[in-house]
């Protein structure tokens, strides 16, 4: 998710505007223009840099972060610190009066602005314990955002092989389970793209739910997800998966535009992880297990129907 600068953070973005501005304007009230002959363009070009990647780094932390007191810290921090930034690049085309209030201002709140900044990353730290423990449950020890999927914040099939990878390599017993939701392209077609998105948003939340923390839960492709399952035995991943299916088949999703509840129902496979396997022959073995299984199931609905 992304926030607009303008809006989620008011305050803070004409806060930053200010300072800038105030930089600018008070250079330009009390400086003299320099003659071109002094002026340093090395220097300029190198205080021209800090201030504009301090300004890159204030709109990046605006657009990422929600509104809080981290957010705050950081902000006002970079803030004052490119205020400074701001005094010393300008007076390299206005020379200032030697006033020692004009050099407080211009020094001061750098040193202000990297105190508030090491809060900032200090609160931060806190924050990040916090949203560590609840990403546990999503990741193992790797933290890689291109591999997230950005629908359900669930990690992407890369990830996944590459944690069965090291499964392997451990000799560890594990199984690895695959849920598919059927009929999801009906859903879709019946109810839009983003009702099948906040369905699959839905699902991940059930399936984390329903996994123990030491499982690894991925959405692998479209409405497909697999969890992986360390040290575990063919009793437990089978009791696992049932559960699974159990929590799904009984939660009522909602659809927006008719607030009827919709019942999901999944195919499953399972298959252990087996030393003599390689990653992709495993997950392509459960994939062809997972298309005879459905293939079964249509057969039987249709027979069912005649
Ligand atoms: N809403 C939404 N739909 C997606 C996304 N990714 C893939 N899909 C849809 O998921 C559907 C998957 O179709 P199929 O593989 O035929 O699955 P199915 O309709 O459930 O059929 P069975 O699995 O055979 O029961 C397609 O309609 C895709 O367009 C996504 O990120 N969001």
């Amino acid at each position: 998710m992304r926030f607009n600068p303008f809006t989620s953070h008011r305050l803070l973005t004409n806060a930053i505007i200010s300072l800038f501005l105030s930089a600018v304007f008070l250079s330009a009230y009390l400086g003299e223009l320099k003659t071109y002959a002094d002026i340093q363009w090395l220097d300029i070009m190198g205080e021209g840099g800090i201030v504009l990647m301090t300004l890159v780094w204030i709109s990046v932390l605006l657009i990422s972060r929600p509104p809080s007191k981290v957010t705050t810290y950081l902000v006002i921090g970079v803030g004052l610190f490119m205020f400074s930034a701001t005094l010393d690049l300008l007076d390299e085309w206005l020379m200032h009066p030697a006033h020692q209030w004009l050099s407080w201002i211009e020094s001061l709140p750098a040193p202000l602005g990297m105190l508030l900044t090491s809060v900032g990353l200090y609160y931060w730290h806190q924050e990040q314990y916090v949203l560590n423990r609840q990403l546990r449950r999503r990741e193992v020890h790797l933290r890689e955002h291109d591999k997230v999927c950005s629908v359900t914040g669930l990690y992407k099939a890369q990830y996944l092989d590459s944690v069965i990878n090291e499964q392997l390599i451990s000799t560890q017993p594990f199984w690895l389970g695959a849920i598919d939701i059927r009929d999801f392209s009906h859903f879709n077609n019946e109810f839009g793209f983003s009702e099948g998105d906040r369905l699959l948003r839905e699902i991940s939340e059930l399936l984390l739910m329903n996994c123990r923390l030491s499982d690894v839960v991925c959405r692998y492709a479209g409405d497909c997800f697999m969890v992986l399952m360390p040290a575990t035995t063919e009793q437990q991943a089978k009791e696992l998966m049932a559960q699974i299916k159990g929590a799904l088949k009984y939660c009522a999703f909602k659809v927006e535009a008719s607030k009827k509840a919709r019942f999901q129902h999944v195919t499953t496979a399972l298959i252990q992880g087996n030393v003599r396997n390689n990653t992709r022959t495993l997950t392509s073995q459960l994939h062809s297990q997972l298309q005879q299984k459905k293939y079964q199931q249509k057969v039987a609905q249709r027979a069912y129907l005649c």
